[in-house]
Protein backbone atom coordinates (compact mmCIF):
# COMPACT_ATOMS: atom_id res chain seq x y z
CA UNK A 1 0.00 0.00 0.00
CA UNK A 2 2.93 2.77 1.51
CA UNK A 3 4.85 1.35 -2.22
CA UNK A 4 1.85 1.84 -4.51
CA UNK A 5 1.29 5.17 -2.84
CA UNK A 6 4.80 6.28 -3.20
CA UNK A 7 4.40 5.27 -7.46
CA UNK A 8 1.53 7.53 -7.37
CA UNK A 9 3.67 10.65 -5.80
CA UNK A 10 6.32 9.49 -8.10
CA UNK A 11 4.06 9.26 -11.67
CA UNK A 12 2.26 13.02 -10.25
CA UNK A 13 5.57 14.48 -9.74
CA UNK A 14 6.48 13.29 -12.96
CA UNK A 15 3.11 14.83 -14.48
CA UNK A 16 3.44 18.28 -12.87
CA UNK A 17 7.33 18.26 -13.06
CA UNK A 18 7.87 18.79 -9.44
CA UNK A 19 9.36 17.29 -6.43
CA UNK A 20 7.36 16.31 -3.70
CA UNK A 21 8.64 15.91 0.09
CA UNK A 22 7.98 12.76 1.48
CA UNK A 23 7.73 11.84 4.91
CA UNK A 24 9.02 8.93 7.41
CA UNK A 25 6.86 6.96 5.99
CA UNK A 26 7.05 8.13 2.57
CA UNK A 27 3.85 9.88 2.26
CA UNK A 28 3.58 12.06 0.21
CA UNK A 29 2.95 16.10 2.37
CA UNK A 30 3.27 19.07 0.15
CA UNK A 31 4.80 19.59 -3.22
CA UNK A 32 7.85 21.86 -2.65
CA UNK A 33 7.56 23.46 -5.81
CA UNK A 34 4.64 24.97 -7.56
CA UNK A 35 4.60 27.69 -10.36
CA UNK A 36 2.12 27.05 -13.52
CA UNK A 37 -1.27 26.59 -14.51
CA UNK A 38 -3.61 24.79 -11.65
CA UNK A 39 -5.14 21.81 -12.44
CA UNK A 40 -7.40 19.70 -10.17
CA UNK A 41 -7.34 16.36 -11.72
CA UNK A 42 -9.79 14.38 -9.22
CA UNK A 43 -9.30 11.04 -8.14
CA UNK A 44 -7.15 9.27 -7.53
CA UNK A 45 -4.88 11.82 -6.52
CA UNK A 46 -7.38 13.41 -4.16
CA UNK A 47 -5.21 13.66 -1.05
CA UNK A 48 -2.63 16.03 -2.60
CA UNK A 49 -4.26 18.82 -3.77
CA UNK A 50 -4.39 21.57 -5.27
CA UNK A 51 -2.10 20.16 -7.98
CA UNK A 52 -0.49 22.50 -10.39
CA UNK A 53 1.20 21.65 -13.79
CA UNK A 54 4.11 23.08 -15.29
CA UNK A 55 3.77 23.72 -18.73
CA UNK A 56 6.24 21.44 -19.89
CA UNK A 57 6.79 18.38 -17.33
CA UNK A 58 9.53 16.19 -18.99
CA UNK A 59 13.15 16.82 -18.65
CA UNK A 60 14.41 17.44 -22.52
CA UNK A 61 13.57 21.35 -24.30
CA UNK A 62 11.14 19.89 -26.37
CA UNK A 63 11.12 21.00 -30.22
CA UNK A 64 8.79 23.75 -31.06
CA UNK A 65 6.81 22.17 -34.38
CA UNK A 66 5.35 25.46 -35.34
CA UNK A 67 8.53 26.96 -36.04
CA UNK A 68 9.75 26.62 -39.87
CA UNK A 69 11.49 24.25 -41.60
CA UNK A 70 13.54 22.83 -44.73
CA UNK A 71 10.43 21.04 -45.70
CA UNK A 72 8.12 24.67 -45.47
CA UNK A 73 7.67 25.47 -49.15
CA UNK A 74 8.12 29.19 -49.93
CA UNK A 75 4.77 29.68 -49.99
CA UNK A 76 4.13 28.53 -46.61
CA UNK A 77 7.29 30.39 -45.30
CA UNK A 78 4.84 33.99 -47.01
CA UNK A 79 1.98 32.94 -45.30
CA UNK A 80 4.11 32.42 -41.80
CA UNK A 81 6.33 35.72 -42.34
CA UNK A 82 2.00 36.89 -43.13
CA UNK A 83 0.44 36.23 -39.99
CA UNK A 84 4.32 35.92 -37.52
CA UNK A 85 4.22 40.05 -38.41
CA UNK A 86 1.12 40.45 -36.95
CA UNK A 87 1.99 39.55 -34.13
CA UNK A 88 3.56 42.82 -33.28
CA UNK A 89 2.56 46.52 -34.19
CA UNK A 90 4.97 49.70 -34.11
CA UNK A 91 4.60 52.25 -31.94
CA UNK A 92 5.40 55.47 -32.60
CA UNK A 93 9.20 56.00 -32.16
CA UNK A 94 10.15 52.94 -33.89
CA UNK A 95 9.51 50.48 -30.89
CA UNK A 96 7.17 47.35 -31.26
CA UNK A 97 4.53 46.28 -29.11
CA UNK A 98 2.76 42.55 -29.09
CA UNK A 99 -0.38 42.59 -31.99
CA UNK A 100 -3.77 41.07 -31.55
CA UNK A 101 -2.55 37.89 -33.22
CA UNK A 102 -0.62 34.84 -31.28
CA UNK A 103 1.50 32.10 -32.27
CA UNK A 104 0.70 29.23 -30.83
CA UNK A 105 4.27 26.91 -29.82
CA UNK A 106 3.27 23.20 -30.84
CA UNK A 107 4.63 19.98 -29.39
CA UNK A 108 4.78 16.48 -29.81
CA UNK A 109 3.62 14.90 -26.50
CA UNK A 110 0.85 15.50 -24.08
CA UNK A 111 1.01 14.77 -20.77
CA UNK A 112 1.77 11.19 -19.56
CA UNK A 113 -0.96 10.18 -17.87
CA UNK A 114 -3.74 10.59 -20.21
CA UNK A 115 -6.45 7.77 -20.28
CA UNK A 116 -8.76 5.41 -18.32
CA UNK A 117 -7.69 6.95 -15.04
CA UNK A 118 -4.72 4.93 -15.15
CA UNK A 119 -1.06 5.55 -14.94
CA UNK A 120 0.03 4.90 -18.79
CA UNK A 121 2.61 2.00 -18.84
CA UNK A 122 6.09 3.20 -19.25
CA UNK A 123 6.14 2.12 -22.94
CA UNK A 124 3.09 4.26 -23.76
CA UNK A 125 4.74 6.87 -21.69
CA UNK A 126 7.82 6.67 -23.89
CA UNK A 127 6.33 6.47 -26.86
CA UNK A 128 2.90 8.38 -26.66
CA UNK A 129 3.09 11.02 -29.86
CA UNK A 130 0.62 13.55 -30.35
CA UNK A 131 -1.26 12.18 -33.69
CA UNK A 132 -0.44 15.62 -35.81
CA UNK A 133 3.15 15.47 -34.99
CA UNK A 134 4.77 11.59 -35.37
CA UNK A 135 5.85 11.64 -38.32
CA UNK A 136 10.11 12.56 -38.05
CA UNK A 137 10.61 13.41 -41.48
CA UNK A 138 9.98 17.19 -42.28
CA UNK A 139 7.26 17.29 -44.36
CA UNK A 140 6.17 13.91 -44.69
CA UNK A 141 3.16 14.79 -43.24
CA UNK A 142 1.15 17.62 -40.98
CA UNK A 143 3.29 21.06 -41.19
CA UNK A 144 1.35 23.40 -39.85
CA UNK A 145 1.40 26.53 -37.51
CA UNK A 146 -1.67 28.02 -35.38
CA UNK A 147 -1.88 31.65 -34.86
CA UNK A 148 -5.04 32.64 -32.25
CA UNK A 149 -6.40 36.39 -32.25
CA UNK A 150 -8.31 36.29 -28.70
CA UNK A 151 -9.87 39.38 -29.31
CA UNK A 152 -11.38 38.41 -32.54
CA UNK A 153 -12.19 35.26 -30.97
CA UNK A 154 -10.77 33.24 -33.95
CA UNK A 155 -7.41 31.63 -35.09
CA UNK A 156 -6.05 30.71 -38.79
CA UNK A 157 -3.66 27.62 -39.41
CA UNK A 158 -1.40 27.58 -42.14
CA UNK A 159 -0.97 23.82 -43.20
CA UNK A 160 1.10 22.27 -45.97
CA UNK A 161 -0.47 18.65 -46.23
CA UNK A 162 2.31 16.21 -46.75
CA UNK A 163 2.80 13.14 -49.39
CA UNK A 164 1.76 10.68 -46.19
CA UNK A 165 -1.60 12.46 -46.20
CA UNK A 166 -2.24 10.88 -49.45
CA UNK A 167 -6.22 9.88 -49.75
CA UNK A 168 -6.96 10.11 -53.38
CA UNK A 169 -4.53 9.76 -55.54
CA UNK A 170 -2.88 13.04 -55.59
CA UNK A 171 -4.85 14.80 -53.02
CA UNK A 172 -5.21 14.70 -48.83
CA UNK A 173 -6.98 12.07 -47.43
CA UNK A 174 -10.77 12.88 -45.68
CA UNK A 175 -9.61 11.73 -42.33
CA UNK A 176 -6.23 13.91 -42.77
CA UNK A 177 -8.33 16.98 -43.34
CA UNK A 178 -10.66 15.85 -40.22
CA UNK A 179 -7.70 15.71 -38.07
CA UNK A 180 -6.07 19.08 -38.67
CA UNK A 181 -9.84 20.56 -38.47
CA UNK A 182 -10.50 19.12 -35.27
CA UNK A 183 -6.85 20.81 -34.15
CA UNK A 184 -7.28 23.71 -34.88
CA UNK A 185 -10.83 23.95 -33.94
CA UNK A 186 -9.83 22.47 -31.32
CA UNK A 187 -7.07 24.69 -30.15
CA UNK A 188 -9.05 27.45 -30.84
CA UNK A 189 -11.93 26.34 -28.48
CA UNK A 190 -9.39 25.29 -25.77
CA UNK A 191 -7.61 28.95 -26.20
CA UNK A 192 -10.82 30.30 -25.72
CA UNK A 193 -12.48 28.08 -22.77
CA UNK A 194 -9.88 26.21 -21.28
CA UNK A 195 -10.01 22.46 -21.58
CA UNK A 196 -12.49 20.81 -24.17
CA UNK A 197 -13.18 17.67 -25.68
CA UNK A 198 -14.52 17.30 -29.36
CA UNK A 199 -18.24 16.47 -28.76
CA UNK A 200 -19.21 16.37 -32.31
CA UNK A 201 -17.54 17.56 -35.87
CA UNK A 202 -19.57 17.85 -39.10
CA UNK A 203 -17.81 17.81 -42.13
CA UNK A 204 -18.87 19.01 -45.80
CA UNK A 205 -15.91 18.16 -48.31
CA UNK A 206 -16.63 20.82 -51.50
CA UNK A 207 -13.51 20.48 -53.26
CA UNK A 208 -10.01 18.09 -53.02
CA UNK A 209 -7.00 19.59 -51.57
CA UNK A 210 -3.70 19.04 -53.46
CA UNK A 211 -0.77 17.03 -51.79
CA UNK A 212 1.34 18.88 -50.91
CA UNK A 213 -0.47 21.94 -51.40
CA UNK A 214 -0.79 24.85 -48.46
CA UNK A 215 -4.09 25.70 -47.73
CA UNK A 216 -5.46 28.11 -44.41
CA UNK A 217 -7.38 26.62 -42.09
CA UNK A 218 -9.62 29.57 -40.54
CA UNK A 219 -11.70 28.86 -37.33
CA UNK A 220 -13.99 31.08 -35.44
CA UNK A 221 -16.31 30.69 -32.13
CA UNK A 222 -19.79 31.10 -32.43
CA UNK A 223 -21.36 31.08 -29.73
CA UNK A 224 -20.78 29.14 -25.93
CA UNK A 225 -23.88 27.91 -24.18
CA UNK A 226 -22.79 27.01 -20.23
CA UNK A 227 -20.11 24.32 -21.15
CA UNK A 228 -20.65 24.17 -24.96
CA UNK A 229 -18.15 25.91 -27.20
CA UNK A 230 -19.50 26.18 -31.00
CA UNK A 231 -16.70 26.77 -33.61
CA UNK A 232 -17.02 27.09 -37.28
CA UNK A 233 -14.59 26.11 -39.93
CA UNK A 234 -13.34 26.89 -43.37
CA UNK A 235 -10.34 25.31 -45.14
CA UNK A 236 -9.02 27.59 -48.44
CA UNK A 237 -6.54 28.11 -50.73
CA UNK A 238 -3.76 29.97 -49.69
CA UNK A 239 -5.40 33.28 -51.66
CA UNK A 240 -8.78 32.49 -50.52
CA UNK A 241 -10.33 32.31 -53.63
CA UNK A 242 -11.02 28.36 -53.47
CA UNK A 243 -13.67 26.91 -50.56
CA UNK A 244 -12.18 23.43 -50.23
CA UNK A 245 -14.07 22.38 -46.46
CA UNK A 246 -16.20 23.82 -44.23
CA UNK A 247 -17.21 22.51 -40.57
CA UNK A 248 -18.77 23.03 -37.50
CA UNK A 249 -17.35 22.03 -34.20
CA UNK A 250 -18.96 21.11 -31.06
CA UNK A 251 -16.67 21.28 -27.91
CA UNK A 252 -17.57 20.11 -24.38
CA UNK A 253 -15.38 21.93 -21.39
CA UNK A 254 -14.29 19.32 -19.29
CA UNK A 255 -12.53 18.87 -15.99
CA UNK A 256 -9.25 16.73 -16.31
CA UNK A 257 -10.06 15.07 -13.91
CA UNK A 258 -12.41 13.22 -16.47
CA UNK A 259 -9.32 11.84 -18.93
CA UNK A 260 -7.83 10.14 -15.30
CA UNK A 261 -11.47 8.74 -14.97
CA UNK A 262 -12.70 10.66 -12.15
C1 LIG B 1 -3.72 25.36 -26.69
C2 LIG B 1 -3.78 23.91 -26.41
C3 LIG B 1 -4.04 22.98 -27.27
C4 LIG B 1 -4.38 21.65 -27.33
C5 LIG B 1 -4.77 21.31 -28.67
C6 LIG B 1 -5.27 20.01 -28.87
C7 LIG B 1 -5.94 19.92 -30.17
C8 LIG B 1 -6.45 18.58 -30.39
C9 LIG B 1 -7.91 18.56 -30.22
C10 LIG B 1 -8.37 17.18 -30.36
C11 LIG B 1 -9.60 17.01 -29.56
C12 LIG B 1 -10.05 15.60 -29.63
O1 LIG B 1 -9.86 14.92 -30.58
S1 LIG B 1 -10.86 15.04 -28.29
C13 LIG B 1 -11.04 13.32 -28.65
C14 LIG B 1 -12.35 12.99 -29.33
N1 LIG B 1 -13.43 13.24 -28.41
C15 LIG B 1 -13.75 12.36 -27.46
O2 LIG B 1 -13.19 11.30 -27.30
C16 LIG B 1 -14.91 12.77 -26.56
C17 LIG B 1 -15.70 11.60 -26.07
N2 LIG B 1 -16.90 12.09 -25.40
C18 LIG B 1 -16.82 12.46 -24.10
O3 LIG B 1 -15.80 12.30 -23.41
C19 LIG B 1 -18.08 13.04 -23.52
O4 LIG B 1 -19.22 12.62 -24.24
C20 LIG B 1 -18.03 14.61 -23.48
C21 LIG B 1 -16.86 15.09 -22.63
C22 LIG B 1 -17.92 15.20 -24.89
C23 LIG B 1 -19.37 15.09 -22.86
O5 LIG B 1 -19.63 14.34 -21.72
P1 LIG B 1 -20.08 15.00 -20.37
O6 LIG B 1 -18.97 15.81 -19.80
O7 LIG B 1 -20.65 13.91 -19.53
O8 LIG B 1 -21.20 16.02 -20.78
P2 LIG B 1 -22.73 15.75 -21.18
O9 LIG B 1 -23.52 16.02 -19.95
O10 LIG B 1 -22.91 14.46 -21.89
O11 LIG B 1 -22.95 16.92 -22.23
C24 LIG B 1 -22.80 18.28 -21.89
C25 LIG B 1 -23.65 19.08 -22.86
O12 LIG B 1 -23.16 18.85 -24.19
C26 LIG B 1 -24.18 18.23 -25.00
N3 LIG B 1 -23.54 17.24 -25.85
C27 LIG B 1 -22.62 16.31 -25.50
N4 LIG B 1 -22.25 15.58 -26.54
C28 LIG B 1 -22.95 16.05 -27.60
C29 LIG B 1 -23.00 15.72 -28.98
N5 LIG B 1 -22.24 14.75 -29.51
N6 LIG B 1 -23.81 16.43 -29.77
C30 LIG B 1 -24.58 17.43 -29.28
N7 LIG B 1 -24.58 17.81 -27.96
C31 LIG B 1 -23.77 17.11 -27.16
C32 LIG B 1 -25.15 17.62 -24.01
O13 LIG B 1 -26.45 17.51 -24.57
C33 LIG B 1 -25.13 18.63 -22.89
O14 LIG B 1 -25.89 19.75 -23.28
P3 LIG B 1 -26.79 20.55 -22.23
O15 LIG B 1 -27.75 19.56 -21.65
O16 LIG B 1 -25.83 21.09 -21.19
O17 LIG B 1 -27.43 21.62 -23.03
Amino acid sequence: MLRRGFQLVKGLGQITGQKFSTGRNGITIRPLLSTGTQWDTGSPFQTIRPLTMSPWPFSTQPRDYSLPNASWSEEMKRLYDHYNALCEVEVEGGGKRKGPWRRLPSYNRTIKYATGGRCLSKVLQAKARLFTRNIEEQGAGFEYVVFSNKQEKRCVCVFQAGHLLEGPPGHVHGGAIATIIDSVTGTLASYLSGPVMTANLSINYRSPIPLGSVVLVHSSLERTEGRKTFVTCQVTSADGSKLHTEATGLFVSINVGHLFGA
